[in-house]
């Protein structure tokens, strides 16, 4: 577009040219004018854009929306924005850069679902993409051309042979054992559930990943992954202080990482990237230590010439693991801790489900699913009720213009489906801030149509669905359901004996969102079961033992914030 390409065609040396033959002051005059025409030409465009595309507020030259708005949380406000214009589609101009939020399950379920093939690539990002991740990594890959499409499929096929439906079906035992711990590690150190939820989650998929799990809560592999996590994830929410100006002119990427305070220091020159060392070098050493055989790592360089596979590739197909894994996986729990403790009738017809089904000598296993709807409704309520990728993860952008209820929606929008307003609709969750988990029990008065036989939207759409959700919806099956069967969650105390109240509204600023710290009360239902606990606990570590092994890398030593 015109101000975009006017910094590019912009040379030093005409300028200098320019001034010593017209002179300084007439040279910033046909500069300022040639600017002002520019701006004039490009708002022209824009409003014009914005009179096809679905409602909105009104966008200011160059800046669009970005001042208004909010500091925090802006999918709320979204949602009211959505309610206001009453259409499911709004559209919110970050910078120069008209984004497409979606707020509605049908409205979702018809562009994202229904139109997969069309709304199934990623819109250029620099933040996320360019200055994280890498923009070919396959979370973030363009699928404009068939040679993107194809490199996507191969990509996603192996990501399949990883996190598969199919495949992970091979992990339960691990994946139960790992569970197992948690309950353990929550009888001596209950306070504590935050670090056993990141080290499960953690593990497992360091296991999948590398035949190596992760048995110390302080492990940095935790602490230094998260972070970064953390970090993409405070970054990415559209706001005031987002990075927006890089979007809407890539070329302020370009500038050094020391003279660009917009950068947040990202990408500093020579050092971009170097995640991706740090993973590929844990793949590396996975790949050449003997046993594991079936590890990711291992398959992804049996499969390297077949797929041609670039070492990039294969640190972000191993590292995808771990950033799309843990984080999320584990403040999915940490909501499932808060949602047990703020709404605790709700977990009355759980135990009696799970002490009718289950009895304390034993835990819940996956064969008891068909025979705990209750539970299976529980945690299908956890997806729902705060669903950690609030605004499901990455923008989807269509690969050629489309038109929805006469709106357009032009080629590469980001379109961003806001899962807050999804699963906050009343018409489809009536007093949508109460877990209720009957919401998900078929024929009950509390079920409502929604599109789709999940019942959520918890983990994004079409042809990106995310591809561990089989992973996610089993552990988070397994731990939940372990969780209820052996502990009580009630209200901590303070020092002068009052109960410490939570806050169901108290969450992190991230696109992955998780509750802000929170005390509670943690103890085993009953002697039996801590007894069962303690067995259970005591057989998962020896049968873990085999993944038992050490790193010799450190995250950061390759990753360093300049
Ligand atoms: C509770 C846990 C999880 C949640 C809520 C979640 C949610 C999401 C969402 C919303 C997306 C974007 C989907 C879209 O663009 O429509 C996504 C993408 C993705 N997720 Fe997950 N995820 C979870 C766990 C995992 C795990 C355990 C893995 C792998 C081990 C994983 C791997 C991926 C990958 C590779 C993508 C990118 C897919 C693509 O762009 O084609 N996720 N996830």
């Amino acid at each position: 577009m015109a101000i975009e390409q006017l910094f590019d065609v912009l040379p030093l040396h005409y300028l200098q040219h320019g001034i010593s033959k017209f002179g300084a002051v007439n040279v910033a005059l046909a500069v300022l004018i040639t600017a002002a025409l520019g701006v004039l030409g490009d708002y022209a465009w824009m409003l014009y854009l914005r009179s096809k595309m679905p409602p909105g507020p009104l966008p200011l030259p160059i800046v669009g929306n970005t001042f208004q708005l909010p500091d925090v949380k802006p999918w709320i406000w979204f949602e009211e924005l959505s309610k206001k214009y009453n259409s499911g589609l709004i559209t919110i101009w970050i910078g120069r850069n008209p984004t497409v939020w979606v707020n509605d399950a049908w409205t979702a379920n018809e562009l994202l679902d229904k139109r997969a093939g069309i709304y199934c690539s990623r819109p250029r990002m620099l933040v996320f993409a360019e200055l994280g991740a890498g923009q070919n990594n396959l979370v973030n890959l363009i699928t404009t051309t068939q040679a993107q499409r194809e490199r996507f499929r191969a990509l996603r096929k192996l990501t399949h042979q990883g996190v598969g439906i199919q495949q992970v079906k091979r992990y339960r035992d691990f994946q139960n054992d790992e569970s197992k711990m948690v309950a353990y590690d929550m009888l001596t150190t209950p306070e504590n559930y935050v670090k056993h939820f990141e080290r499960y989650a953690t593990s497992v998929v360091s296991i999948i990943g590398f035949g190596r799990r992760v048995g110390d809560p302080n492990d940095p592999i935790i602490t230094e992954v998260i972070a970064v996590m953390h970090r993409a994830a405070d970054l990415n929410v559209p706001g005031k202080t987002f990075p927006m100006l890089m979007e809407t002119f890539p070329v302020l990427a370009k500038v050094p990482t020391e003279y660009a305070p917009w950068k947040h220091g990202l990408g500093a020159r020579g050092k971009s990237h170097r995640g991706h060392d740090f993973f590929y070098s844990l793949a590396q050493e996975a790949n050449e230590k003997p046993g594991h055989e079936d590890c990711y790592a291992k398959m992804l360089f049996r499969e390297k010439e077949k797929y041609g596979l670039r070492d990039k590739e294969i640190s972000a197909l191993a590292g995808n693991l771990f950033g799309a894994g843990s984080d999320t996986s584990s403040s999915t729990l940490i909501t499932a801790i808060l949602a047990m403790r703020a709404f605790p009738e709700t977990l009355i017809p759980a135990w009696e489900e799970l002490d009718r089904v289950v009895g304390p000598n034993r835990s819940p296993s996956f064969d008891d699913d068909l025979e705990l709807p209750y539970i299976r409704a529980f945690v299908k309520e956890v997806f729902r009720w705060r669903s950690v990728a609030i605004i499901g993860g990455q923008p989807h952008a269509p690969i050629q213009d489309d038109y929805y209820n006469g709106y357009l929606i032009p080629k590469a929008t980001w379109v961003q489906g806001n899962v807050w307003a999804i699963h906050h609709n009343d018409r489809e969750f009536p007093e949508p801030d109460r877990f209720n988990p009957y919401r998900f029990i078929k024929d009950h008065p509390d079920a409502r149509p929604f599109p789709g036989e999940r019942g959520y939207m918890t983990f994004g759409w079409g042809r990106r669905v995310c591809s561990g959700q089989a992973l996610a919806e089993q552990g988070t099956w397994l731990t939940v359901a372990r969780l209820i069967w052996a502990f009580k969650v009630e209200p901590a105390v303070d020092a002068s004996g009052k109960p410490v109240p939570v806050d169901i509204f108290d969450y992190t600023n991230g696109l992955n969102m998780r509750p802000e710290p929170f005390e509670v009360k943690i103890t085993p239902r009953s002697e039996e079961i801590r007894k069962t606990i303690i067995r259970e606990g005591e057989q998962a570590l020896a049968d873990l033992a085999p993944f038992e092994g050490e790193t010799k890398y450190r995250m950061s030593t390759f990753y360093k914030k300049s």
